[in-house]
């Protein structure tokens, strides 16, 4: 399998037509590692959901996209559901309230991977343990609104990863959560692609969050790409004032430890 699961090369998206168009990503060159833990970090309008469309093929019809989408690893463009799973920041436009948990968390395996529903079901159970849901048979019977919030975005996580997708894509996947359940959720994800081997996007308005556990950080700012690098390196060099005040806005909250680590 190639290093590289993922080059962009100069992409800029622009979406809408005319007049009103809006540039979302402007001319963006990023390599995306094959089993990487990569963070996108950036302010509220920066460009990062667009950039996650943009790798699935999920972008609005209308919307221009020049420059090119390397897929080394994949040897062909990405079949979302697939090769991609999701996890979005509220399970409730994720997660089908009519199905249960087994069956939204089955489908994923039965149309992806071709087991039987029978099957399918058998794995459903087994993912939910995975994902540290209490009781996983009992679980596999309900429905979501039944479950905590925390335990929602578990079962989200099981069924984005029903169909061992190589990349997992994470936005603002805890954002919704408290603090306490954003670790975990957080330390779910960690273990979830170490053990699988997956490579994880992992999209928040957080440094501090991030850079708790993922490899690298890249830092978008107005559509565009304003530095990348292991976590370590952009904490500490912070070759743009944008980083470093993204980081400084986060002093007086609870950071974690590597952050506290690097203070002089
Ligand atoms: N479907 C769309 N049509 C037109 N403009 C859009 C569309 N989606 C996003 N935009 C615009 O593109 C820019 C980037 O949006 P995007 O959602 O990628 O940002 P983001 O970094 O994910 O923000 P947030 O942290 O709020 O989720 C913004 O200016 C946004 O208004
Ligand atoms: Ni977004």
């Amino acid at each position: 399998m190639s290093d590289i699961f993922c080059s962009l090369r100069q992409l800029s998206v622009t979406y809408g037509r005319g007049r009103n168009n809006a540039t979302a990503l402007d001319h963006i060159d990023l390599d995306i590692a094959t089993g990487e833990r990569l963070a996108i970090i950036g302010e509220s309008g920066s460009g990062k959901s667009t950039l996650a469309r943009a790798l699935a093929g999920l972008l609005p019809e209308g919307t221009k996209v020049t420059g090119e989408m390397f897929w080394p690893a994949l040897g062909h463009p990405p079949r979302p559901g697939r090769d991609f799973g999701f996890v979005f920041q509220d399970p409730g436009t994720s997660l089908n309230p009519v199905l249960t948990v087994g069956e939204q968390i089955a489908e994923g395996a039965r149309r992806h991977l071709g087991l039987s529903w029978k099957q399918a079901s058998t794995r459903a159970e087994e993912l939910l343990g995975r994902v540290r849901m209490p009781q996983p048979d009992k679980a596999m019977r309900a429905f979501p609104h039944q479950l905590s919030g925390g335990q929602r975005q578990r079962v989200a996580i099981a069924a984005a990863i029903a169909a061992r997708p190589a990349l997992l894509m994470a936005d603002e996947a805890t954002s919704a959560l408290d603090v306490v359940v954003q670790a975990e959720i957080v330390r779910l994800l960690d273990g979830l692609v170490r053990e699988d081997g997956m490579t994880l996007l992992f999209i928040t308005h957080d440094i501090a969050l991030a850079s708790g556990f993922v490899d690298r950080i890249a830092v978008f700012r107005d559509a565009r790409l304003v530095e990348a690098g292991p976590v370590r390196s952009v904490l500490s060099a912070t070759a743009s004032n944008y980083t470093a005040a993204l980081i400084a806005s986060h002093r007086d909250l609870a950071t974690p430890p590597l952050i506290e680590e690097l203070a002089p």
